[in-house]
C-alpha cells in the first residue's frame, strides 16, 4: 500500500526550473533515501510534500490520506533549545495550549522516548552544553513523540561521527519496526543510504527524469547525468 504517490511534479523558482516530470510512489512502512548533489532540490521537495510551496503541476496524492508528519532537519550550530534541559526540548512536542506544564500522560512519553534515543541520562543537561550527536538525538526524540506516521529526516545525520550516526538510525529503525512508520531520508551519505534504505529517489540537476530505483546501491551507481 502505498502512503505517498508523486505524479508528473515539477519544482521552479520564477523561471528557472529545478525539475519536471518526476513521478515515484512511496511504500508504507518503508524508508525512501532521497538523494542528489547540493541545490538540485530535495528540501525543496520536502516542502512540497509538506504543501509549504506549490509545484509547477501533476499531482501529489496520500491515498491513506495526509500522515501525520515529523520533520528531523540538520543539526545547527545555533539551532533551538538553548537553555532548556533536553527533557524540556522534547517536551515541546505537546501542545500544552495556555498550560505551562506537562500531564503525567506527557512526563511518562517524554521519559520513555528519552530512553529509546538514550538520552535518560541527559535528561537535565542542558541543550546548549550537549554534543551535537546528544542534540541531534534531542530533535530526533522530539520528533518520536509525535507518533508520526511520516518521518522526515533531512540530512539529519551530517557531520556527524559513524557512530553517532549508527545511533540516529537504529533508533529510526526500531522506530519503524514497532511502529510501521514510513521514512524519507534526506541525504549525501551513500553507505548509510545503503544500510538503512529500501529504495532510493536521485534528483540529477539538469535532467527533467529523476531515477527512481527500489534497490538502493544500483541507484547510487545508476545516477542520472
Ligand atoms: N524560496 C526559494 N526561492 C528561490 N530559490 C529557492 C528557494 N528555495 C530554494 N531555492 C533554490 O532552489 C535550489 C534547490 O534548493 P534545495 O534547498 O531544495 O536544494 P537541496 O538539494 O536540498 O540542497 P542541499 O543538498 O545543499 O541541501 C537552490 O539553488 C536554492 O537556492
Amino acid at each position: 500500500m502505498n502512503l505517498l504517490e508523486v505524479r508528473d511534479v515539477g519544482i521552479a523558482f520564477g523561471d528557472r526550473t529545478l525539475y519536471q516530470h518526476l513521478s515515484f510512489d512511496l511504500k508504507a512502512g518503508t524508508t525512501l533515501a532521497l538523494l542528489g548533489p547540493n541545490g538540485v532540490g530535495k528540501t525543496s521537495l520536502i516542502r512540497a510534500l509538506l504543501g509549504k510551496i506549490s509545484t509547477t503541476g501533476g499531482k501529489i496524492t496520500w491515498p491513506q490520506g495526509t500522515p501525520r508528519i515529523a520533520y528531523v532537519p540538520q543539526l545547527r550550530s545555533d539551532g533551538p533549545g538553548g537553555a532548556l534541559s533536553i527533557a524540556e526540548f522534547v517536551g515541546l512536542s505537546f501542545d500544552q495550549g495556555l498550560r505551562p506544564w506537562l500531564t503525567r500522560s506527557e512526563k511518562q512519553q517524554v521519559a520513555a522516548v528519552l530512553a529509546r534515543c538514550n538520552l535518560t541520562h541527559l535528561a537535565r543537561q542542558r541543550m546548549s552544553d550537549a554534543s551535537g550527536g546528544e542534540q541531534q538525538r534531542a530533535y530526533l526524540a522530539q520528533a518520536l513523540i509525535r507518533q508520526p506516521e511520516l518521518l522526515i529526516l533531512d540530512e539529519s545525520t551530517a557531520n556527524m561521527d559513524v557512530d553517532a550516526k549508527e545511533v540516529i538510525m537504529r533508533t529510526v529503525a526500531d522506530e519503524q519496526q514497532r511502529r510501521g512508520t514510513t521514512v524519507i531520508m534526506v541525504t549525501h551519505d551513500l553507505p548509510l543510504a545503503g544500510e538503512f534504505a529500501d529504495a532510493a529517489l536521485t534528483l540529477s540537476r539538469g535532467s527533467d527524469r529523476a531515477a527512481y530505483s527500489a534497490d538502493v546501491p544500483d541507484a547510487i551507481g545508476g545516477v542520472a547525468s
